[in-house]
């Protein structure tokens, strides 16, 4: 099981001064278990800050995040990440740069758990992680030992998307993970992200701007804008929209 609540989340930055600014207004979201929300808005909307709220990087100015009736709100960043697995935009975020592929890995295999001389214990993850690559775009598995920093952008945001979900969280939120990629190499990941969400049935957030895939992937959708949700649909009432109806969300 996995329900994440946001309970009159408000985030206000800057308090007291001249740039303050109140990013998230009263949000009230219950995901249920195995939704996977496609979440649009334009730039600034506070999509980002909302899984910041959520992924513990941000502590709301007021409100609750809890996960499976669990609160979270006080609890670090470090301790969610035991449940919570982020991909962001950027291929150089969530990956070692001196660290080969398969150790990367066996980090990954450990979330959430201390650190301590586990990469001792490689050889015995490599046909695991062999058998883990092997269906994967972009070669990874053919790169096991080379290290991260000398992969290509694809091939890193694709480990990446595999150490989010190697070890399955019970929250997996993406930030415009393939926006970054050739539209090749960001189909496929796209393809990858809709295969493992639906066989390992994870509730998942992620963030896009191509309204055909906010539209395509997922069971649910979400619009935010100023800070507040303005559409959150699923089912048939989410089947009965096109891209045209969405833009008009987007209009000023
Ligand atoms: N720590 C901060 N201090 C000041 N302003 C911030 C902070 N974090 C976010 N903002 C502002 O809050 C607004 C929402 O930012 P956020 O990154 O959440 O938007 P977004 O919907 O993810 O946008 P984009 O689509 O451009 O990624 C923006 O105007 C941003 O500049």
């Amino acid at each position: 099981m996995s329900k994440l609540e946001l309970k009159n989340i408000n985030t206000t930055v800057n308090v007291g001064t001249n740039e303050e600014k109140r990013i998230l207004k009263d949000i009230n979201l219950t995901l249920d278990d195995g939704d996977f929300v496609t979440l649009l808005g334009t730039n600034g909307a506070g999509k980002s800050t909302l899984l910041n709220i959520i992924n513990g990087s941000l502590k709301p100015t007021s409100g609750e995040v809890l996960l499976d009736d669990e609160n979270l709100t006080n609890e670090s960043e470090v301790k969610r990440a035991k449940y919570i697995a982020q991909v962001f935009q950027d291929p150089k975020m969530g990956t070692a740069p001196r660290m080969t592929v398969a150790e990367n890995l066996l980090l990954a295999t450990k979330r959430g758990q201390r650190r301590g001389l586990r990469l001792r214990k490689l050889d015995k993850h490599m046909p695991e992680f062999s058998r883990e690559t092997s269906q994967l775009p972009n070669g990874l598995n053919e790169r096991l030992n080379t290290f991260v920093g000398n992969l290509s952008g694809g091939q890193r945001q694709t480990l990446s998307f595999l150490m989010a979900t190697i070890k399955r969280p019970k929250l997996l939120l993406l930030d415009e993970h393939t926006a970054a990629l050739d539209p090749n190499t960001s189909r496929s990941l796209l393809e990858l992200t809709d295969d493992v969400v639906k066989k390992q049935k994870l509730t998942c957030i992620m963030i896009t701007h191509q309204l055909a895939d906010a539209l395509k992937y997922g069971n649910r959708t979400i619009i935010l804008n100023s800070g507040q949700i303005i559409l959150d649909v699923k089912g048939k009432e989410r089947d009965k929209l096109s891209e045209d109806d969405i833009l008009q969300y987007f209009a000023d």
